[in-house]
């Protein structure tokens, strides 16, 4: 079970809606995933409202919708994003978004701050996307965020865990939820950072553009399934110098 601001879910893989074929496929693949939170952009929403049934068939889902602000250049136009989300969908769940550059999507530390604090001040549960920078983490931590969500790779990119030694720290030091996000490209991307410690993984460009979503989304839930059940397991320590399996280090040869 993963908790999330005092709300539990049966479900460690977190869903983005974006980029599928068509909203049938986006649903059956949510279904599939066994996802109980999926992300869904304002700025998707506030622009297609009328044509776009995405809402309707997520509602139908019964999973916690996950506003967020992508698209979001600064902290002002975050904060307008989550207020339009409290007011469209009543949701105290926002996912923080705020990227100025348009090509590599970097997450603007900074705006990310001020506006998580003042977010956090108006009540919201605030999943912020970062990087994988732990100072930053602490930071976002301190001022009230529910979980940290630091990158693999940027978004959209399939690249995996660019970021794997410092998502280690980040995951060393939190004390809350570390949900690793975006760049994540296969399903053993995703075990692995679970193996890690994380404690749940957010997915959309590799789910949504599979050759078949569907099955790709069973995939990564079993994944994440696996990964974190290695993880409790207990990991096993990585050594540099061999140690034979058996503790007989000579045979005994008889006379
Ligand atoms: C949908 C969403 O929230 C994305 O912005 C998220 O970061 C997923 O990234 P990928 O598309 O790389 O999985």
């Amino acid at each position: 079970m993963l908790t999330l601001a005092n709300q539990t879910f049966s479900s460690r893989l977190l869903m983005g809606t974006g980029k599928f074929s068509s909203p049938s496929i986006m649903k059956r693949s949510v279904k599939s995933a066994k996802s109980t939170m999926v992300t869904l952009a304002m700025k998707r929403l506030s622009a297609h409202i009328e044509h776009d049934n995405s809402l309707a068939l997520l509602k139908e889902l019964d999973v916690t919708l996950l506003p967020n602000t992508s698209g979001a250049k600064n902290a002002q136009e975050a904060i307008f994003a989550a207020e339009l989300a409290y007011e469209v969908l009543g949701s105290p769940w926002i996912k923080l978004e705020i990227h100025p550059d348009q090509q590599h999507l970097l997450p603007d530390p900074i705006e990310t701050l001020q506006a998580a604090e003042a977010l956090v001040k108006k009540g919201f549960n605030v999943l912020p996307y970062c990087h994988a920078d732990p100072v930053l983490c602490r930071r976002l931590e301190e001022v009230g965020c529910a979980a940290v969500m630091p990158l693999g790779a940027p978004i959209g990119t399939n690249q995996g865990l660019q970021t794997a030694p410092f998502l280690r720290i980040i995951i060393e030091q939190a004390n809350v939820p570390v949900i690793v996000d975006a760049g994540i490209g296969k399903p053993s991307e995703a075990m692995a950072a679970m193996e890690m410690g994380a404690d749940a993984v957010l997915v959309n460009t590799a789910i949504a553009t599979a050759s078949n979503p569907v099955a790709m989304a069973s995939a990564f839930s079993k994944a994440v399934e696996i990964g974190r059940k290695a993880y409790e397991a207990g990991m096993p320590i990585t050594q540099q110098n061999a140690k034979p399996s058996s503790p007989l280090t000579q045979f005994l040869v008889q006379e």
